[in-house]
């Protein structure tokens, strides 16, 4: 089966997960099943962009201290409406009271005591403040019932917080599909520098993590010898939507995974694909039970695989759109071969190209620890410079980010200009009047 074609079937074998709601807190980095909509206006009411004092028609405006908020908790809250002529102290999110028209913010306010115990409010400012100045008004943000987040997002932390200030304490997204890892081979030692006919663990560092960046949740790992009765019950116990195994995909004396699969009336939708390393791939699902993803053994191997594969019954099961390639460019040419391959390729600097990983034996590593994407080199090998499939490493996407955020470090260092802004030093802090008002 062509490698196009198996991760087709990867995708579609994987039926969407029932949505189900969760907490807010829970829910970054799903996909949304269902539309957040503002149930109101948003923002809900009208507040102040400024701290100072909202104004009523043109000043200079009078101000009563029984304007000011008894408790200052109750400072954000709406005061009684305001009369032409008259102002009221205000914070910035207050709100902002009825028959106001502008915030005169506190900078360019100058207050000047009245004998009754009012104070008088004058604008001291560059300009006249204009009507409606510093008022954010209510609906600004959304208007009620306008779609905030469409379902089908993958749930970023500013979304979250969208959804948090449209009033939402859960939403519907679906579960991250449960993985269980079984990995086989009497000759895999997890610690330590292992022995003549062993080797040291290459998945267990790494395979929950990937498995994760895919969108799944590895909830167990079992460790299996080579034996078809343990692989048989290992498969079976599986309560996970998805298994991925790892080793004993070959037909040796010490491989179980397919004939227990087998044995276990699994259908078989995969078994084995034209591309290195990675051919003896199995995808297969139990019966009422979960999709298996058989990787081979030899790491390198195992892990294009699990790109290959998983990463698309992942995406199937999460609902998200079916996991597509990126274009890439190799600096040289990759010479035909015997069939397509799965090559590591890492970006070269200084180019917009990528070139080949050393390093890229089936049963090495150090090539895809290396690289930046893999290219997908048909037979017939690849030109220098002309465009080529590849398949994108979820784990890349920190470093890309990182490099984005270090070229626009001068972003941060902008200084806004206070030139020209006269600061009123003398103004008194708003909610200081006191005494009677007439
Ligand atoms: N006669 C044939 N022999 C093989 C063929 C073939 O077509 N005909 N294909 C080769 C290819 S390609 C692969 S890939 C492997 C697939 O083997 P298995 O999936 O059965 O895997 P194992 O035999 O269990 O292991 C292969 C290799 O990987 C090492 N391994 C296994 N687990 C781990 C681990 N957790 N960490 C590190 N390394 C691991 C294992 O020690 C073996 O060296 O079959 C070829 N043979
Ligand atoms: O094709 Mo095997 O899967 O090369 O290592």
């Amino acid at each position: 089966m062509s490698w196009h074609r198996a991760r087709a079937i990867a995708y579609d074998v994987a039926p969407v997960l029932d949505a189900r709601p969760v907490p807010l807190t829970e829910a970054l980095g799903r996909p949304l099943a269902q539309d957040v909509t503002a149930r109101g206006d948003l923002p809900h009411y009208a507040s102040s962009a400024m701290d100072g004092w909202a104004v009523a028609g043109d000043g200079p405006w009078r101000i009563c201290p029984s304007r000011h908020a008894s408790e200052p908790r109750e400072i954000h809250r709406p005061g009684p409406a305001l009369h032409p002529g008259h102002a009221a102290p205000i914070v910035t999110g207050g709100a902002v009271p009825d028959g106001a028209t502008a915030v005169l913010r506190s900078e360019h306010g100058r207050l000047q005591p009245e004998s009754d115990g009012a104070a008088l409010l004058v604008d001291v400012g560059p300009a006249p403040v204009p009507p409606r100045a510093h008022i954010r008004p209510a609906g600004e943000e959304a208007r009620a019932g306008e779609v905030l987040i469409p379902a089908g997002e993958v749930l970023t932390p500013a979304q979250l917080a969208v959804a948090a200030v449209a009033g939402d304490d859960t939403l519907t997204v679906r579960p991250y599909p449960t993985v269980t890892a079984l990995l086989t081979g009497d000759e895999v030692v997890t610690a330590g520098i292992p022995g003549p006919g062993q080797v040291r663990d290459a998945f267990g560092p790494q395979l929950p993590a990937v498995i994760q960046l895919l969108g799944g949740r590895t909830t167990a790992v079992h460790r299996l010898a080579d034996d078809r009765a343990a692989v048989t019950r290992a498969l079976t116990e599986a309560t996970a939507d998805v298994v991925v195994t790892t080793g004993g995909t070959g037909r040796s004396t010490a491989d179980h995974v397919r004939a227990g699969l087998i044995d276990l009336g699994a259908e078989l939708f995969i078994d084995g694909i034209d591309v290195r390393p990675g051919h003896p791939a199995v995808l297969a699902r139990l019966p009422g039970g979960p999709l298996v993803v058989a990787l081979p053994g030899n790491p390198l191997a195992a892990m294009l695989t699990l790109l290959t594969l998983a990463a698309p019954v992942l995406a199937g099961l999460l609902g998200r759109s079916r996991p597509g390639t990126v274009l890439a460019r190799s600096t040289i040419d990759v010479p035909p071969g015997r069939t397509n391959r799965l090559v590591p390729a890492r970006r070269e600097s200084g180019s917009d190209g990528v070139v080949p990983s050393g390093h890229t034996g089936a049963g090495m590593l150090r090539g895809l620890a290396d690289a930046d994407v893999v290219l997908v080199v048909p037979a017939r090998g690849l030109i220098a410079w002309r465009e080529a499939e590849a398949l994108p490493l979820p784990w890349r996407r920190q470093r890309l980010d990182d490099e984005v955020n270090a070229g626009s470090g001068t972003g941060d260092d902008r200084r806004v200009s206070t030139d020209g802004v006269r600061r009123a030093g003398d103004v008194p802090p708003v909610d200081r009047i006191e005494g009677p008002c007439l």
